[in-house]
C-alpha cells in the first residue's frame, strides 16, 4: 500500500538579485525525500533559515517546486486538481492572529473553503460549521465573531477549524506556537492530539525546538542548510542525537517547563 505522502528528491530555491542586472540562485532546500502514514506526526526541525516553512509551503502548493514529486495515496499531486490537494492537504500558517481576515466574521472565515471546495448546500455547510467548531473546542455564538474580538487562544482554535474544516488527510502546521504562553502551547499540543486521535489526521509539525515536539512526534526530521542531516524515530534522535546540528538544537532549547 502506497503512503499517505511520499516526498521525492523535492528542492526549492529562489532567484534573488546580484550585481546591478544579474541573478543568482538560493537554495531554500533540497533534495528532501520522507514518507509520512496515515495518523503520524512528522516534525521537521531546524535553525532559522533552514528551509523549514519553504518545505512545508511547497508541500502546500503555496510555493512551487523547482525539481521533485510529492505523491498523496500514490497519485502525483501533478495529476490533483487545486480542489482534491484542498481537501487532502490543509496548512496552519505561522501567525493565526494576521492568517484571519479581519474584515471576516468566524462563520464566513469557515464558510469560504467548503464552498470553494465542495458541492454541498448551504445547510450542509452550516453543519459542518458548527461540527468543527465544536471539534476544536468553540461554542456556535464564535460564527458572528471577528478575529479581533477573540484571545490568541481562540484565534488558534480557529485556525485549526479553518485547517480540519475539509477534513484533510494531512494538516501542515508552521510554528504555531512560538507566540503563545507555555500553558497555551500545551492545550494547543492537546488539542491537536484529540484531533488526530478521533479523526486519524497526519501532521508535518515545523518547530525551533525539539523538547516541545519529542513527545508529540512520531518521527523528527533535522534540517539544516536546506538538507536533512538526521531522521528517525523522535525518541532516538533526542535521546541518541548523531548529528552535531541536533545535539546543538538539543542544548540550545531546553525544556519548556524549565523556562
Ligand atoms: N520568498 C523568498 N524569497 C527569497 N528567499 C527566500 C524566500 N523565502 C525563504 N527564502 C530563503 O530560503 C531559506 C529558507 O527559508 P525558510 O523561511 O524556509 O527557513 P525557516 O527554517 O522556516 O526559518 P524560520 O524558522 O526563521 O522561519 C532562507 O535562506 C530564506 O532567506
Amino acid at each position: 500500500m502506497p503512503s499517505l505522502l511520499k516526498v521525492n528528491n523535492l528542492c526549492k530555491s529562489f532567484k534573488q538579485p546580484f550585481g546591478f542586472f544579474g541573478s543568482k540562485e538560493k537554495v531554500a532546500f533540497g533534495p528532501v525525500s520522507f514518507t509520512l502514514e496515515k495518523g503520524e506526526t512528522l516534525a521537521v526541525v531546524g535553525e532559522s533559515g533552514s528551509g523549514k516553512s519553504a518545505l512545508v509551503r511547497t508541500i502546500a502548493g503555496v510555493l512551487k517546486a523547482n525539481a521533485g514529486d510529492i505523491y498523496i495515496s500514490g497519485n502525483s499531486i501533478r495529476t490533483l486538481s487545486s480542489q482534491q490537494r484542498c481537501v487532502s492537504v490543509r496548512m496552519i500558517f505561522q501567525d493565526p492572529s494576521s492568517s484571519l481576515n479581519p474584515k471576516m466574521t468566524i462563520g464566513k472565515i469557515l464558510n469560504a473553503p467548503i464552498e470553494l471546495n465542495t458541492n454541498l448546500d448551504a445547510k450542509q455547510r452550516h453543519q459542518q460549521i458548527l461540527d468543527t467548531l465544536k471539534l476544536v473546542g468553540l461554542l456556535p455564538d464564535y460564527l458572528a465573531f471577528y478575529p479581533n474580538m477573540l484571545s490568541s487562544m481562540q484565534k488558534h482554535q480557529v485556525a485549526i477549524a479553518r485547517a480540519m474544516i475539509l477534513n484533510p488527510d494531512i494538516i501542515l502546521v508552521d510554528e504555531i506556537l512560538t507566540t503563545l504562553d507555555i500553558s497555551l502551547r500545551f492545550k494547543i499540543v492537546n488539542l491537536l492530539l484529540k484531533i488526530q486521535k478521533t479523526n486519524g489526521t497526519s501532521y508535518i509539525f515545523v518547530a525551533h525546538n525539539m523538547h516541545l515536539v519529542k513527545h508529540m512526534s512520531d518521527q523528527i526530521m533535522v534540517l539544516h542548510q536546506g538538507k536533512i542531516v538526521e531522521k528517525g524515530a523522535a525518541e532516538e534522535i533526542c535521546d541518541n542525537p548523531q548529528h552535531e546540528q541536533t545535539k546543538y538544537l538539543l542544548l540550545t532549547h531546553q525544556p519548556d517547563y524549565r523556562k
